[in-house]
């Protein structure tokens, strides 16, 4: 199977691409040889004004087209452009520009307004009564006054007028489809040594040779370090292609997540997994798949892994909260093959500071199931939703049992991140709520039990503390409306639940971003004032200002790469 994916190619080093198809978005078409019909929509949409981040726009819609077999949604497309940081044009011109490939109906740019009973519009994209919908209509009625407000009717990929591009569309080169992976032992500058072995048994052995060296999946901690915090490694040993470390396996007990697993993969994986098992079963998985959502963007994700977050402990990390909560373990190897596990929650000892030796390595994650009446939420609250690190973030986990015809809490863990050098657990309000029945009578004791075991000095790093002290209590609070919601919604409890606070337990869901713009024009003479495609707009479409990359990568673990 060859698969195709976006990466930034600024954090891919030379050497991990060994074996991939690189496309970069002069790959896909130029000038000369005409554009790709992806790149020239983006021009006559006016999706570009100075253009750094274009080809970046162009190789994520490009990414997305050729490995999608149906047309994508309008949300696939948004989702797939999340990454790319425009500070220019903004997001609604690139946004409409690539509308044309969505399979979606139209309705919403076609549909007469929605109107409420008083017969005053309603913006589609709030829901709530607004004039720009009004605004349009007069200045569609007005000749003088153009509208970059189009009716956008839906079209495939094929009807694009692709003008003069006559290429095909690249393939997966046969030389390298053929080609076996072989381990590889690169030298760089500066004696950097780069190994790629393709069994454990090799990366052991280089372990033991080299116990400083430093193992590298997605590089996207490790080529941060390198680049902006001047961190060396003279050897490297990447491991992504070690097939005991790519490990996804549903097992008695729960799910077996190798290391070396991207964490695109493992929320594809995640997704198939809920929609087969029960929903009891899969209270931890959904919550883990709801915080991936929020973690970094689509490049990011297709390369960073599992164990490169865990590995790097970083106090911000949105899943290590998690693996604590739901009870995770990880299981850990030594050169000399001897497997032991360990519990995530005892895993992180300090300030990026783990429990393992020089001569072990994080081999996989084990996800318990979740049982009946057990519930686990994921939190997190950062500047902006997405591509942002936490303020704060958490895990929570709560199971309900029934003891002499009482719904109890019978164990709950809550561990918060962003809050200090590592993820915090409460302890102290955990051991409270054991054996309580959960009712809001208990909420202003928790509270203060959660102040005394998350304290956050006045000085502590990341500022902002009465905001995030707040956090830590609203997440609970949170929390604690959503279990008793639900365990009411089963008829098991009637707590009584101010209706206000509800929408608090409301998955956040934000409909495809419509936006338009009315602008009077003054014509002079055939240009001035009209809305034209930019000259430099066709440039910049294809050419290489931002760094990223799609890559093919063939059999076992092959990608596509495009680079622009
Ligand atoms: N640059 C960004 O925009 C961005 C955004 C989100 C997340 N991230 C980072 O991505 C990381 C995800 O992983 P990645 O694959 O890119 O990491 P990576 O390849 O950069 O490795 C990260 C660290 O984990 C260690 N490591 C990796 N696998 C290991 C294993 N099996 N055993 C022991 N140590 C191991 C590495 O030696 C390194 O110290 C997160 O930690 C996060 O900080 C980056
Ligand atoms: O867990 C994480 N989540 C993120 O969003 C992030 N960004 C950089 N590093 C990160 N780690």
């Amino acid at each position: 199977m060859i698969k195709l994916q976006t990466i930034n190619a600024c954090l891919a080093p030379l050497y991990s691409l060994e074996g991939m198809h690189i496309i970069t978005v002069e790959g896909i078409g130029d000038r000369q040889r005409g554009l790709h019909p992806v790149q020239e929509r983006l021009a006559e949409a006016h999706g570009s004004q100075c253009g750094f981040c274009t080809p970046g726009f162009v190789m994520s819609m490009y990414a997305l087209l050729r490995s999608s077999k149906h047309p994508p949604t309008e949300e696939q497309i948004e989702d797939s452009l999340a990454g790319n940081l425009c500070r220019c044009t903004g997001y609604r011109p690139i946004i409409d520009a690539f509308r044309v490939f969505a399979k979606t109906d139209d309705s919403l740019y076609t549909a007469s307004p929605l109107e409420n009973a008083n017969g005053q519009a309603i913006c589609p994209s709030t829901g709530k009564p607004c004039s720009c919908r009004n605004e349009t209509d007069v200045n569609a009625n007005e000749s003088s006054t153009l509208s970059s407000v189009k009716v956008y009717l839906p079209c495939s990929y094929n009807e694009i007028d692709g003008n003069s591009y006559s290429e095909k569309e690249l393939i997966f080169p046969p030389e390298l489809q053929l080609r076996k992976f072989m381990p590889l032992k690169l030298n760089g500058f500066n004696g950097i040594r780069w190994y790629r072995p393709l069994k454990l048994e090799q990366l052991l052995y280089l372990r033991s040779c080299y116990p400083d060296a430093k193992l590298i999946i997605g590089n996207s901690e490790v080529g941060v370090e390198t680049k902006f915090k001047n961190a060396q490694y003279k050897v490297m040993i990447s491991v992504t292609h070690v097939p005991e470390l790519h490990t996804l396996k549903v097992e008695e007990h729960g799910l077996h997540i190798g290391s070396a697993v991207r964490l695109a993969q493992l929320q594809k994986f995640l997704k198939n997994v809920i929609a087969e098992r029960g929903s009891h079963e899969t209270s931890s998985c959904y919550a883990i798949l709801r915080q991936l959502k929020w973690f970094a963007g689509t490049q990011i994700r297709n390369v960073a892994s599992v164990g490169g977050n865990i590995c790097t402990a970083s106090p911000i990390s949105d899943l290590n909260p998690l693996w604590m909560a739901t009870g995770a373990n990880f299981q850990i190897i030594d050169v000399n093959n001897n497997v032991r596990t360990t519990a995530a929650k005892d895993f992180f000892l300090g300030y990026r500071k783990v429990d393992l030796k020089a001569d072990e390595i994080l081999l996989s994650v084990i996800l318990p199931w979740t049982r009946p009446y057990e519930y686990v939420k994921e939190f997190k609250q950062a500047h902006r939703r997405e591509d942002d690190i936490a303020l704060v973030n958490a895990g929570m986990r709560m199971h309900i049992t029934e003891a002499e015809g009482n719904w109890i809490v019978s164990d709950v863990s809550i561990v918060y991140g962003g809050v200090a050098a590592v993820p915090l657990t409460a302890a102290k309000t955990e051991k409270f709520l054991v054996g309580k029945k959960l009712d809001d009578g208990l909420l202003d004791e928790t509270f203060n039990l959660l102040k005394e075991d998350i304290p956050l000095a006045e000085n502590a790093p990341g500022g902002m503390v009465e905001f995030r002290s707040s956090l830590t209590l609203s997440f609970f609070f949170k929390f604690f409306l959503y279990v008793t919601h639900e365990m009411n919604n089963k008829g098991l409890w009637k707590v009584g639940l101010d209706a206000a606070n509800m929408s608090a337990i409301q998955s956040y869901t934000r409909p495809v971003s419509i936006g338009t713009q009315g602008y009077e024009s003054v014509g002079q003479g055939t240009a001035v004032g009209q809305p034209m495609v930019h000259m430099s707009a066709i440039l910049q479409r294809s050419l290489v200002r931002q760094n990223m990359l799609m890559t093919h990568q063939h059999p076992r673990i092959s990608y596509m790469l495009l680079w622009c």
